[in-house]
């Protein structure tokens, strides 16, 4: 069991509410407060991107929200059910594709392994590992070993298995941190592509503002460490998004601008007003 249910749930319809987040690391001696207080909601079918500067403790809210690490305070609760680990439907995709891949696994076990932990039966094993792969453009290579494909396409492997898993919600880590840039333009497409065809909801951590801003209907810039919300920008651009026009937009610059400067004043340590 990795929810438990939380008498105080019912008072919001959002699919993930993170409450006061507060997340201090245990050294020697002394501890490090990551998150100092952080409380953001995400409703069922929303794409929301989460920026900050280096260090601002992206990684210890995503790590958080997926049931990894324990909050010092505060919670986290999923469809009405606090996380206390790894929810059922949840699915996440880290930035190091090379290794949450198994070698010595082809690219069908690879996607149709977590379905198996989960006991879905055979013959809905396939038909979903086959969707998940067509989904991703790598149905012809469903028999490649991963140490065959190129990152680009390794990425597309672990989306294809988050995918099949046909999770409520979609946790990204900066995922395209380490493919080349026309590579990463590709699966950003994807990646709306699959929200808009699936309708999962998506939490998209990643330190590229312009990436945020492409993506997400909204973007929530943390400040500094220990981290709060610095603010929870509207990204008001058109749905239908494609690289070279919404890149082009005036309205894609302006946003872009306004994030960038958030993200300049988190660096010089600016918290919210009040
Ligand atoms: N295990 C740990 N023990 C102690 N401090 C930690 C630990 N993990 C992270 N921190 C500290 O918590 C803060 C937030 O780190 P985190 O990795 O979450 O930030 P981030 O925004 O993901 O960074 P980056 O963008 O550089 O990956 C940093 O000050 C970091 O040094």
């Amino acid at each position: 069991m990795t929810t438990t249910p939380t008498g105080t749930a019912e008072d919001t319809a959002a699919l993930l509410d993170v409450r006061a987040l507060r997340k201090v690391y245990q050294g020697r001696g002394r501890g490090v407060e990551a998150v100092s207080d952080l409380s953001f909601t995400v409703d069922a079918g929303e794409l929301v991107c989460i920026v900050g500067p280096s260090g601002a403790g992206k990684t210890t809210l995503l790590r958080c929200v997926a049931g990894l690490l324990d909050c010092t305070s505060g919670e986290v609760v999923l469809e009405g059910q606090k996380v206390t680990g790894p929810p059922v439907g949840m699915a996440v995709v880290f930035q190091e594709y090379g290794r949450s891949l198994f070698p010595w696994m082809t690219v069908r076990e690879n996607v149709e392994r977590p379905l198996k932990e989960k006991k879905v039966p055979r013959a809905e094993r396939q038909r979903l590992v086959r969707e998940a792969l067509e989904a991703v453009g790598l149905a012809e290579v469903h028999d490649a070993h991963p140490w065959q494909l190129s990152g680009g396409m390794q990425q597309r492997v672990a989306i294809a298995r988050a995918v099949a898993y046909e999770p409520h919600i979609l946790l990204m880590d900066e995922p395209f941190a380490a493919v080349d840039a026309q590579t990463r333009a590709d699966l950003e497409d994807l990646v709306r592509a699959l929200w808009k065809r699936l309708g999962v909801t998506v939490l998209f951590v990643t330190h590229d503002i312009d990436e945020s801003v492409y993506l997400g209907q909204r973007v929530i810039v943390l400040s500094n460490s220990p981290t709060v919300v610095l603010e929870d920008v509207t990204i008001d651009l058109p749905d239908e998004r494609d690289q070279l026009t919404t890149r082009s937009a005036p309205h894609f610059a302006e946003l872009r601008a306004h994030v960038y400067r958030l993200i300049q004043q988190a660096k010089e340590g600016h918290r919210p007003a009040g």
